[in-house]
């Protein structure tokens, strides 16, 4: 599987102010491009903190992709994935209307009746992991299910956690000319974060884009 994580920051590295409420750092042509990648992957997936943050469809906005993905015999959208150990996704959650398939990613930790809440809205859960979900066993299980190209929007504790399991490929990083600020506020890498062997990267390419600039990395 080929896992490509795409996160917009402002320059001192923040995802979002300490409120936790989505903010557009992306300008016009870097929502297409992040458009494009979603057009170009079999799943996209988020943990629950976003789903809970931003409520996101993660759906396709330009018509022209959806068509050329129906041309190549494709799902008419990317399915979408939340990674959520204990469950918590809203049953009114945009992520599971029915636009496209949805898998929810759990932990043995999660109660029976959430599992069965989502299953009756109609996400197919995936269990793996004991109190957190495993990466590397659910994206086993993702594999069987035809996924091979992941598109990961964030955010900071799930990014982190594929740093620290290895799983990341590809990284692209659109880093807007804005200041957040905040101790609180989510960075692109938070969970308990590295104090040695730090992930090293291969910078491929630096592109201005609107009014920003994007740095793509090989992981
Ligand atoms: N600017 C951008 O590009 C983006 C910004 N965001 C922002 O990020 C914030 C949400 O990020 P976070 O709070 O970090 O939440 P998150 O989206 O990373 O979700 C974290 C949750 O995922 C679940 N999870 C399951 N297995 C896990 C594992 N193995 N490792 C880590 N988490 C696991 C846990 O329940 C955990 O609480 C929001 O403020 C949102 O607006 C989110 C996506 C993109
Ligand atoms: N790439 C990017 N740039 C920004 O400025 C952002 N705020 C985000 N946020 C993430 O984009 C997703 C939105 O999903 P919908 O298209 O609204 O369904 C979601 O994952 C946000 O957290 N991304």
């Amino acid at each position: 599987m080929h896992v490509h994580v795409n996160a917009a920051t402002s320059v001192d590295g923040k995802l979002s102010s300490r409120r936790r409420e989505q903010i557009k750092i992306s300008g016009d042509n870097d929502f297409a491009r992040v458009d494009e990648i979603r057009a170009n992957s079999d799943a996209v997936l988020v943990g629950v903190g976003t789903v809970l943050a931003d409520d996101p469809q993660l759906a396709l906005d330009a018509s022209k992709h959806v068509a050329a993905r129906e041309a190549r015999g494709e799902s008419p959208h990317p399915a979408r994935v939340v990674a959520d150990s204990r469950a918590r996704t809203p049953v009114d959650a945009r992520i599971l209307n029915d636009v496209a398939e949805t898998y929810v990613l759990v932990s043995e930790a999660a109660p029976a009746d959430r599992i069965d809440t989502l299953e009756a809205a109609g996400a197919t859960v995936v269990v793996a992991g004991d109190e957190r979900v495993s990466f590397p066993e659910a994206f086993e299980s993702l594999e069987v299910e035809g996924v091979e190209r992941l598109m990961v929007e964030g955010g900071g504790e799930v990014i982190f956690s594929l740093f620290s399991d290895e799983l990341v490929d590809e990284l692209t990083l659109y880093v807007g000319s804005m200041v957040i600020g905040g101790r609180d506020a989510p960075t692109l890498a938070d969970g308990e974060g590295f104090t040695e062997q730090f992930p090293r990267l291969s910078l491929r390419d630096v592109e201005r884009v609107d009014d920003g600039v994007l740095l793509t990395y090989d992981c």
